[in-house]
């Protein structure tokens, strides 16, 4: 598609695109302190816009960051947010210029890796995106939702408002374990974009360990509908079991809350585990969470860890970004490129569902992502792809 330009915005033209965004996300423009608390994300140099007949059609951004992989290593990250199009300039390839740009300059950057969340499921694995972790809802009744006897206990929780909080969040943050597969950093300017977005009804509690230090808190919002008080949980990490636990009993013995709905947890929380009756935590939803982008696939591949098995010979396929087309051979020895033939076939989409562990090979297989060309190979690679933790990211941005 031609007729547009696709240029790095200039500071001075950061709030346009701001703004731009949140419009295409069907919200009202930035009031001057949302813009404020937001505008320590916009990074000069990182910030696209495309204009058609001279004026911004269409933007998209990334913040660098950093993601965890299987094996621990922490990888240079763009997280890619931000993106919108005016709605009256949709569906002339205004998207698909912003992403051939933001690509080539995940490239430039040394980035072997771009990733984000998206706001609909159909519009990113055409960039070759893929689903790399996934969240689910839980809706516990706070009346029948009693914990274990043997449930963890310690520790105790105080609850701050956003002020007396926001100094240390941060740290209990980064205390927090980080070597979990899709775990990623969360930097000043993410806390202060998060504050704009929070209401003024929400309330941290904090987790305080024997040892004096703080080691979990619980971002939540009261809600009333339908005659149902509901406490809305929309952040909890913790360091140790026992800090979660500890805010998840905090969470369930608030008066008068009939409900307490936790957003976006990991799939592997033991909830059920802790509660006397297991039925009370029920799963309303499992959603997507992170998605990622293998931008250099050889050395995606080649920064985490695989489990023991064969080495296979993959062909990936990536009509995006062609300079991953190719053969691969991976193994627990380390991967390389190769001319044998594949045993396995896939899209860079398919591959980026693998790469964090989140589903296997033999799945794959099932849903016709990927062709087994020999099918003794699927085995070897549910082995090598496997993760030892579930992945989860937890962090929007
Ligand atoms: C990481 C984040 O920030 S997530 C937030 C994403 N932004 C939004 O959801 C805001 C609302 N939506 C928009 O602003 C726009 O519709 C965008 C950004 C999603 C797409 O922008 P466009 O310029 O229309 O995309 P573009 O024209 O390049 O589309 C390329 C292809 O994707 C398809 N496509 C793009 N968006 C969608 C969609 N939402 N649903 C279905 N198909 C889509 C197009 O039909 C086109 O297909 P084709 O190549 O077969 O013709």
């Amino acid at each position: 598609m031609t007729g547009h330009e696709v240029r790095p915005l200039a500071e001075s033209e950061f709030r346009e695109a701001h703004d731009l965004f949140r419009r295409a996300l069907l919200w009202r423009p930035s009031k001057d302190e949302e813009w404020e608390r937001n505008s320590g994300r916009y990074e000069p140099g990182r910030v696209l816009g495309a204009f058609v007949d001279g004026a911004l059609a269409g933007t998209a951004m990334a913040t660098t960051n950093v993601v965890t992989v299987p094996g621990g290593r922490r990888l240079p990250v763009g997280a890619v947010t931000g993106v919108g199009v005016r709605a009256d300039r949709t569906r002339r390839g205004v998207l698909t210029s912003l992403m051939r740009e933001q690509l080539e300059d995940a490239r430039r950057r040394g980035e072997a890796v771009a990733m984000l969340h998206a706001s609909e499921a159909v519009i990113y694995e055409r960039y070759g995106y893929g689903v790399v972790s996934r969240s689910r809802t839980v809706e516990l009744d706070r009346r029948r939702a009693a914990l274990r006897e043997d449930a963890p206990v310690g520790g105790r929780v105080r609850v701050l408002d956003q002020d007396e909080a926001a100094p240390i969040l941060p740290a209990i943050y980064q205390r927090c374990a980080q070597d979990r597969p899709g775990q990623i950093g969360r930097d000043d300017a993410w806390w202060a974009g998060q504050r704009s977005w929070l209401g003024d009804g929400v309330l941290i509690a904090v987790h305080t360990g024997g040892d004096g230090l703080d080691d979990g808190f619980a971002l939540y919002e009261a809600t009333k509908a339908d005659d149902v008080n509901a406490l809305q949980v929309y952040d909890l990490k913790s360091a140790n079991a026992t800090a979660a636990v500890q805010l998840w009993r905090f969470l369930l013995g608030v008066d008068l809350v009939d409900r307490v709905v936790g957003h976006g947890r990991p799939l592997d929380e033991p909830l059920e585990w802790w509660l006397a009756d297991r039925r009370q935590c029920r799963v309303t939803s499992v959603d997507d969470d992170l998605w990622l982008r293998l931008v250099d696939v050889l050395e995606a591949l080649r920064a985490r860890t695989f489990g023991p098995a064969d080495p296979v010979v993959i062909e990936v396929r990536d009509e995006f970004l062609p300079h991953n087309d190719g053969g691969y051979r991976v193994g627990p020895d380390g991967v390389d490129r190769c001319s044998d033939e594949p045993q396995l076939v896939l899209d860079v989409a398919a591959l980026a569902a693998l790469y964090l562990g989140d589903q296997k090979a033999s799945g794959l297989v099932a849903a016709g992502r990927i062709e087994a060309r020999d099918p003794a190979a699927v085995a070897a690679a549910d082995r090598l792809f496997a993760a030892v933790e579930t992945p989860w990211c937890g962090t929007n941005f």
